[in-house]
């Protein structure tokens, strides 16, 4: 439903403005746009409810004339364009999604809502704001009264019972770091929990996980579709590697790279104190090193940065020992930041260790930090016996994941939780909302389930870093 294209009335001429005289721009036009549709429950439950929002009749909000979102309300996925090549552009269309926000039509009554929230994955700062934020969401813009949270995960559907939530209870949680629900991996059963939903009789998940979470969550979808059950479903996009696509971060992401900056700094002043100073820290970042690379340009102090993205090699020309070289006879000390999904390839394994899996599927690293420190001291030995030199190893770990988010994070996970229950209510349903190029959108959960944010070793900010760093680019000729 509501998957209309907009009237294209962009095919007008383009106007540039320059500081004397407007430029007009007359043979370009912009491609025809593409919105994406987006399930709702209407497309297979007959006779929905209806009804006009609570909101309308809210003290506070006192809706005004464009308050309410409608469905030509669109967000571009695509912002910026070459004129030229957009012009010669035949075939090309503009991908655009639903604003996410609050519909003057709601599709659930907020008597009979029986809202579940759940948190699966790894933990991220931001967990508790979204529940918090979910609570006196649902409970003062809509009036719902039956909101549950379900503990440990996909698992705690089947497994436990679920805890009572008001806004009460959730007061103070954005202050706390971790998930007062509880999480887990693995324990993913599609038939045990979508039974145990029926069960229960929830007609609201609000799913909060990383990409595996959203694969789950699109099964559940798709099998509450094909039960026909009028329940609706959102995935609340949290990844503290800022690994899911599409959106443009994930909450948490940087709490987590202003983390980090203590256990650098620590690392820079370990480096510079000692003679032949190296720092070496380790972050988080499984596939992806959007940590490690937005921590080692907020710092400054990083001389080199190492990424799964791209590949590295330690000896021989343009390798990290030849630039280490160099980099301690020039400044005396130098910091290594290596994301924990850089250099798998070379740590020798096990055959057993190969096959390593967590409870969600997930491969098991080996650790990075202690195997570089090892080479970074054999290497030394060999090549400069006798002469002093220091490896200080960091490893903050969970430190950089395990606290409250920071207030930009705080006030986006408001909005996510907002979003999401704006959409629900509105009856949609498969639905990520997410920010997309600085507004909320509703985007079909089935395409950011297998979306990927990785780094662009070939666009403009790793090469940043490169410029930062000097460091080489691994690229052996
Ligand atoms: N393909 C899949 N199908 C169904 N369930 C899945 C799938 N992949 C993962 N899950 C389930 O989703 C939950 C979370 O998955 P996972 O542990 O991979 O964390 P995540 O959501 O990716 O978060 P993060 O990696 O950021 O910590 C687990 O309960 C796992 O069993
Ligand atoms: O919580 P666990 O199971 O130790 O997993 C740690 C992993 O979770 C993440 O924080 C998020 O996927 C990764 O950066 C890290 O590899
Ligand atoms: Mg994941």
């Amino acid at each position: 439903m509501e998957n209309a294209v907009p009237p294209n009335s962009n095919t007008g001429p383009v106007t540039a403005t320059g500081d004397d005289n407007a430029t007009s721009i007359t043979d370009f036009s912009l491609p025809p746009i593409t919105l994406q549709k987006l399930p709702h429950l209407s497309d297979y439950v007959p006779n929905l409810t209806t009804l006009t929002s609570p909101i309308d009749r809210s003290p506070f909000y006192h809706p005004f004339p464009g308050f309410y979102l409608s469905p030509s309300d669109i967000i571009l996925r695509h912002i910026l364009f070459d004129l030229s090549s957009a012009a010669s552009d035949g075939g090309g269309r503009l991908l655009a999604y639903h604003r996410a926000g609050p519909r003057q039509t709601i599709h659930f009554d907020p008597d009979t809502v029986r809202a579940a929230i759940v948190t699966c994955g790894g933990l991220c700062p931001g967990l508790n704001t979204v529940i918090r934020e979910l609570v006196v969401g649902l409970w003062d813009l809509y009036g719902v009264r039956q909101i549950f949270g379900v503990p440990s995960g996909y698992r705690g559907f089947y497994s436990m019972e679920p805890m009572k939530l008001d806004p009460k209870m959730v007061h103070n949680w954005h202050k706390r770091g971790g998930t007062v629900l509880t999480t887990s991996r693995g324990g993913f059963d599609l038939e045990k929990i979508v039974d145990a939903i029926e069960q229960r009789g929830f007609n609201q998940l609000y799913v909060i996980g990383g990409d595996g979470t959203m694969r789950g969550a699109v099964k559940i979808f798709r099998e509450i579709q094909r039960r026909k059950l009028n329940i609706s479903i959102t995935g609340i996009p949290k990844t503290v590697d800022n690994d899911i696509g599409i959106i443009d971060r994930s909450f948490g992401f940087q709490t987590a790279v202003e983390m980090a900056q203590e256990a650098i700094d620590a690392a820079h002043v370990e480096s510079d104190s000692a003679v032949n100073g190296i720092g070496l820290v380790k972050l988080m970042g499984r596939s992806t090193g959007h940590i490690a690379l937005h921590a080692t340009l907020s710092s400054r102090v990083v001389d080199c940065c190492l990424i799964p993205e791209n590949d590295f090699y330690l000896e021989g020309k343009g390798g990290l020992f030849e630039f280490l070289d160099q980099r301690l006879k020039q400044n005396g000390h130098a910091v290594i930041v290596v994301a924990e999904g850089a250099g798998q390839d070379m740590i020798p394994r096990t055959d057993k260790q190969k096959e390593e899996k967590d409870e969600s599927g997930n491969p098991v690293f080996l650790d990075v930090g202690p195997w570089l420190k090892s080479e970074l001291k054999k290497w030394w030995e060999h090549d400069h016996p006798g002469e002093l030199f220091t490896v200080k190893y960091i490893d903050p770990t969970y430190m950089i994941r395990a606290v409250p988010a920071n207030a930009t994070d705080n006030l986006y996970c408001t909005i996510l939780a907002h979003s999401a229950i704006h959409g629900v209510m509105a009856g949609y349903t498969g639905f990520v909302p997410g920010p997309i190029n600085g507004n909320y959108a509703y985007i079909p959960m089935e395409e950011v389930a297998v979306s990927r944010n990785v780094v662009d070793t070939k666009d403009h900010k790793w090469a940043w870093v490169r410029s930062v760093t000097s460091q080489p680019d691994f690229q052996k000729c």
